[in-house]
């Protein structure tokens, strides 16, 4: 691969269920390193889109285009290779951790499953380091005595750093969030956005960051690309796309965000 291709390129994605397409023909890219926010309203295809990428449609979904990440074709991978990529290459991490975690497994255990998965025979020792300092690296308290603690002992903020622990400990290039702050209040989704930003800049990660609220996009996302309807009907750069939208559906968005500065006429103190 070289450094000018992109890590992750879609086109003409088309996803449809029981012959009714459900996205239509989209195309996107992320460079290494690159925050893509994907907004939209509930039920405008990002989900299916985002499971498209990691493989994991059900087989009802009938899928054309092309998918390439780091330059292998996702759609025609042959499925052990496939789950070689899922967790070592591409992760993702869900809007409600606590339905993503096992409630009766210990929370170092899940992480450590997540490492064994792709290497099977780490030594019992260094599979507890790395499980203490990826818990470490995503900022949750004492983790040599925590590792034992089940999910419910923990607040949602730590349950979704569980999962980013989780999700990171393979190393993979593409982080795919989808709507990963939804759930929690704003002081701990203002955290989170905060850990994603600093392992982005650490990993040199990509991030496809999905989200309904073009607010909690803005203060990520390097470019963002507005989904309707299963269209992207626009993708700019992030300060491009506040001060000067194209689509009536991304003004719409924009509108409907009254938290967010939308003066076109000044940058935007979230997106420096
Ligand atoms: N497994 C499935 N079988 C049938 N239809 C599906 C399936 N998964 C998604 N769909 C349909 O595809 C469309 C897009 O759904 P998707 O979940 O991707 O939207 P979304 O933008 O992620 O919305 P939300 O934010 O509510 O999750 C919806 O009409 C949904 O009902």
């Amino acid at each position: 691969m070289t450094v000018t291709e992109p890590l992750l390129d879609v086109r003409d994605l088309t996803i449809a269920f029981g012959g009714k397409p459900v996205v239509h023909s989209i195309s996107l890219s992320i460079a290494p390193g690159e925050t893509l926010g994907l907004v939209g309203e509930s039920g405008s295809g990002k989900s299916a889109t985002s499971f498209a990428l990691m493989r994991l449609l059900p087989p009802s979904a009938t899928i054309t285009g092309s998918i390439r990440l780091e330059g292998h074709p996702i759609l025609t991978l042959p499925e052990p290779q496939m789950r070689t990529l899922r967790g070592s290459a591409v992760s993702m991490i869900f809007q409600e951790p606590m339905t993503a975690l096992n409630p009766v497994m210990r929370i170092g255990d899940q992480i450590g499953e997540s490492l064994l998965a792709h290497h099977p025979r780490t030594p019992r020792a260094e599979l507890r380091a790395r499980v203490i300092a990826a818990m470490q690296e995503v900022g949750l308290p004492n983790p040599e005595q925590r590792l034992r603690d089940y999910p419910y002992q923990f607040s949602g903020g730590q349950r979704q750093r569980i999962l980013i622990a989780s999700a990171l400990i393979n190393r993979p290039r593409l982080l795919i969030a989808d709507e990963p702050t939804t759930a929690l209040d704003v002081t701990v989704q203002a955290q989170i956005l905060d850990l994603l930003r600093k392992l982005r800049r650490t990993h040199n990660l990509s991030i496809l960051f999905i989200s309904h609220d073009l607010a909690v996009i803005s203060q990520i996302a390097d470019r963002v690309a507005v989904m309707q309807h299963g269209r992207i009907v626009e993708t700019a750069a992030t300060a491009d796309l506040f001060r000067d939208p194209q689509h009536p559906y991304t003004r719409k968005l924009l509108a409907s965000a009254p938290t967010m500065q939308t003066d076109r006429s000044k940058p935007l103190a979230t997106l420096a």
